[in-house]
């Protein structure tokens, strides 16, 4: 039979011991607790020791009963200074017993016999009788059973009631009870057999060093076995937040696809890049086709060159050289001044316009975009968008249609394409789309279109570009398994954990 070396030696000291409590097995064999508990369980379960268990009750001492212990009874304190004095005022007690001691100490003394209580001018007096000055020397039972508990602190209940009932002991306050687990451990025939026929004790090495190597030890000694079947705990080492990681992978076949990546620095951004250049009139309807958020404070941010501002107003105004009558109206650049949350990722594109593309060129952004809903299982107010577009000499719209469809097959992995006429102030024509999904069906994919020259010509761009805004939240939800869009943004340990993305 293979036995460990911790085995081995708790079997050696069970064959002298034959019966031991475990703490004395533990005392003997000088391992931890732990490594004993697990050598007998080993040695159980090979027919070579039996564990008996048992639940035995204790008395353990209090705090109270410590300090009775070291400075006497309230009764014995009392009893010494009536043998020393004949007799004492309630008043004189005072100097060998705290305010709470004294309130009881009538009672026990004349329980005990140990005094007479008088009344002299008006005043109880106690007067030490015979068997006072005899009990100065005797222990009672409950001395006795002080002094057990002062000495182990904890007692085997059994113990003490052959002395006195435990309840006197709890109704002082000088002991409570308790229920401990007892342990004994006792070696089998077949134990002892093994034990007899001489059982070669070598120390077991759990880690290979590398003086072990060096030195040639490690041929000498004897290895300790592992059970690499047995259960661990579950390790979660850090990692990606797995909305994140949806992120990045979108990010990744965007970059793949050839499309250069555009970036905010703030969340922020002036009405000017979020409507304005998108040529979305101020005061008129269009400007609401979404709710948007409003900066508090700082309520305004500044415009951008003033060459430009110029053309953006005269585009809105009367359409400055596109041919387009404008939307008539007077522009206000205060208005264009003032700061509100990104409603659209495509406030990136029209910057990006402005700044100067490469032609031809693909841009595209992943952007967090605020707006104001009543939240529920489908519905955030921060949510993220993809937006991108596209510039060449010869785009037309089915080049848009044709891009639009790639993408909802690469990055939804949509089997179907569906566009139908939508509006948009900064696009014409429009389009939605949707997405055929096996398991989600018909999904609403994003918005599209050609950008009007009303926008693209002030920013600076003579060719076509076609863009497009995705909503990718749903397919976040869909791809990370989850039906209730808050996950994306949980705190739930769980969730974090173990949430899987399906790509
Ligand atoms: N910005 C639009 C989507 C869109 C982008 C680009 C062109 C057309 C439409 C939205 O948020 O819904």
């Amino acid at each position: 039979m293979e036995l460990s070396y911790q085995e081995k030696l708790t079997l050696i000291k069970l064959r002298d011991l034959k019966k031991a409590k475990f703490e004395d097995l533990v005392k003997e064999t000088g391992l931890d607790q732990v490594a004993v508990m697990r050598a007998v369980l080993w040695l159980q379960s090979k027919g070579l020791a039996k564990l008996h268990e048992r639940q035995k009750r204790i008395v353990r001492i209090t705090e109270l009963g410590r300090k009775y212990a070291k400075i006497g009874l309230p009764e014995r304190r009392a009893l010494k200074l009536l043998v020393e004095r004949g007799k004492v005022s309630l008043d004189e007690l005072k100097e060998v017993l705290s305010e709470d001691e004294l309130k009881p100490i009538v009672g026990i003394l004349r329980r005990e016999g140990w005094a007479n209580v008088r009344k002299e001018d008006g005043k109880l007096v106690l007067e030490v009788t015979e068997k006072g000055r005899t009990a100065i020397s005797e222990e009672r039972p409950i001395d006795k059973a002080l002094k057990i508990l002062a000495e182990k602190g904890e007692v085997e209940a059994k113990e003490l009631e052959k002395l006195i009932p435990i309840k006197e002991l709890k109704s002082r306050k000088i002991g409570e009870e308790d229920t401990k687990a007892e342990r004994e451990v006792e070696i089998t025939e077949e134990g002892m057999k093994l034990a007899g026929s001489g059982l070669e004790l070598k120390e077991e090495v759990s880690v290979l060093t590398p003086e072990l190597i060096k030195s040639g030890e490690w041929r000498k000694v004897e290895f300790k076995r592992f059970n690499i079947q047995a259960p661990v705990r579950r390790v979660y080492p850090g990692k990606k937040q797995p909305y994140r990681v949806f992120l990045d992978k979108i990010r990744r076949k965007l970059i793949e696809m050839g499309f250069i990546e555009m970036t905010a620095e703030s969340l922020i951004e002036t009405q000017f890049w979020n409507f304005d250049a998108l040529f979305q009139p101020q005061n008129h309807p269009a400007r609401d086709w979404t709710d948007t958020y409003q900066l508090k404070y700082p309520k305004y941010g500044s415009l951008p060159d003033e060459e430009l501002v110029e053309k953006v107003r005269a585009s809105h105004e009367h359409g400055w050289t596109t041919g387009s009558r404008g939307w008539g109206y007077k522009w206000d650049p205060r208005m264009a001044m003032l700061l509100m949350p990104r409603a659209h990722a495509t406030a990136l594109s029209a910057r990006q316009l402005g700044e100067g593309v490469q032609i031809p060129g693909k841009y595209f952004a992943i952007q967090r975009v605020f707006r104001p809903d009543v939240l529920d299982r489908t519905h955030l107010i921060e949510f993220n968008q993809v937006d991108g577009f596209v510039v060449d000499e010869s785009l037309t719209f089915k080049h848009l249609l044709g891009i639009l469809k790639r993408f909802a097959v690469e990055i939804a992995g949509a089997k179907k394409v569906k566009f139908l006429p939508d509006y948009y102030p900064f696009t014409e024509p429009s389009v939605q789309m949707s997405a055929y999904h096996e398991e989600l069906g018909w999904v609403e994919f994003g918005g599209a279109g050609i950008f009007r020259e009303e926008m693209t010509k002030p920013l600076g761009i003579d060719v076509p570009v076609i863009a497009w805004g995705i909503g990718i939240d749903r397919l976040a939800m869909f791809k990370l398994g989850i039906d209730d869009i808050r996950y994306l943004f949980s705190y739930d340990l769980k969730w974090l954990r173990e949430a899987k993305l399906i790509w």
